[in-house]
């Protein structure tokens, strides 16, 4: 197999300029596509001079199905419309869609769903080792500590962001809420505000901090009688998200056509 020739979907992004420097740097993987939304002043530009890493001869342009044809993968750091959109392109053309987007309905996640059946896809609301480790440890620490320990999930990120709960934080609330043997979306509490009585037993509470231009704190709260267990993530620096995107990018590559997560590509499930 050549190297695995790579569209960045959001380009001119916070992650697709990350994720054009980290192609650019990984053995293996090669841009081949760079794609930003209709009447973005990016378009025309050089990808890899947006992106600070030198000429790389791709221009940005907006028509997916031009670029994905030739392409063995697509990675996504864009919205949800447009991710649900590309999904189904990726699949029409057999090819490796990662998604890092956030902010999905359950109607966006349908649709994804659907599209896995035809080609592979990655989603992660986190594609750091870290924060899915920290997950796979969240679920541990549900199971043993059991619903005496109320959960707390409190995230901060820079002010541009658009959605809350941010989707590490979903993903977290749902590795304790999978620990815990419940569903999160009947337990989870998104805003607290006036008289709001005492805490209900067994919820999950989300808190959202945004400001300055954090990369990513998650924090997540086991608090029980006399004690407190808390497992916190600090993201200093966009590489990891990228790092981790390009990997499960070259991972899917062997896989069968399916929805996996990045709890696949790092091996951590139980
Ligand atoms: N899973 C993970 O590990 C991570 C996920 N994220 C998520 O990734 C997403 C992007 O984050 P970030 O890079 O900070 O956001 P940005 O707003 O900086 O970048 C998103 C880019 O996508 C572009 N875009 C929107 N619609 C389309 C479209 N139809 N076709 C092509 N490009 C499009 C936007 O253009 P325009 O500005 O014109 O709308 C923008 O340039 C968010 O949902 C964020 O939460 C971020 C970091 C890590
Ligand atoms: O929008 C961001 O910046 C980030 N989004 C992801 C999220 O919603 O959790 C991942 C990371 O925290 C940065």
């Amino acid at each position: 197999m050549g190297d695995m020739r790579l569209v960045v979907a959001g380009a001119a992004g916070r992650m697709g300029r990350a994720l054009i420097q980290l192609i650019h740097e990984t053995p293996g993987a090669v841009l081949c596509g760079a794609l930003e939304r209709e009447g973005s002043i990016a378009l025309g530009q050089d990808a890899g001079l947006l992106a600070g890493c030198g000429q790389s001869g791709v221009e940005i342009v907006s028509d997916p199905l031009g670029v994905l044809v030739d392409a063995d993968g697509v990675l996504d750091f864009t919205a949800p419309d447009a991710t649900v959109e590309l999904a189904a392109l990726a699949a029409q053309a057999r090819i490796v869609h990662v998604i890092g987007s956030t902010g999905l309905t359950s109607d966006h996640l349908a649709k994804i769903a659907a599209a896995a059946r035809h080609a592979v896809i990655v989603r992660s609301g986190n594609m750091s080792l870290g924060v899915n480790l920290i997950a796979a440890l969240v679920e541990k620490v549900a199971r043993v500590l059991g619903s005496e320990y109320d959960i707390e999930i409190v995230e901060m990120h820079h002010r541009m962001k658009v959605d809350a709960p941010s989707g590490t934080a979903l993903l977290l609330g749902a590795a304790a809420a999978k620990g815990r043997g419940i569903e999160l979306d009947d337990h989870s509490v998104r805003a607290r505000d006036g008289h709001t009585g005492a805490r209900a037993f067994g919820d999950i509470g989300f808190a959202t901090l945004r400001g300055g231009t954090v990369v990513g704190d998650h924090k997540v709260i086991f608090a029980g009688p006399g004690e407190r267990v808390e497992l916190v993530h600090k993201a200093e620096d966009r590489s990891i998200f990228a790092r981790g995107a390009v990997e499960a990018a070259l991972w899917g590559r062997a896989r069968k056509p399916g929805l996996y997560s990045m709890i696949d590509v790092l091996g951590l499930a139980d």
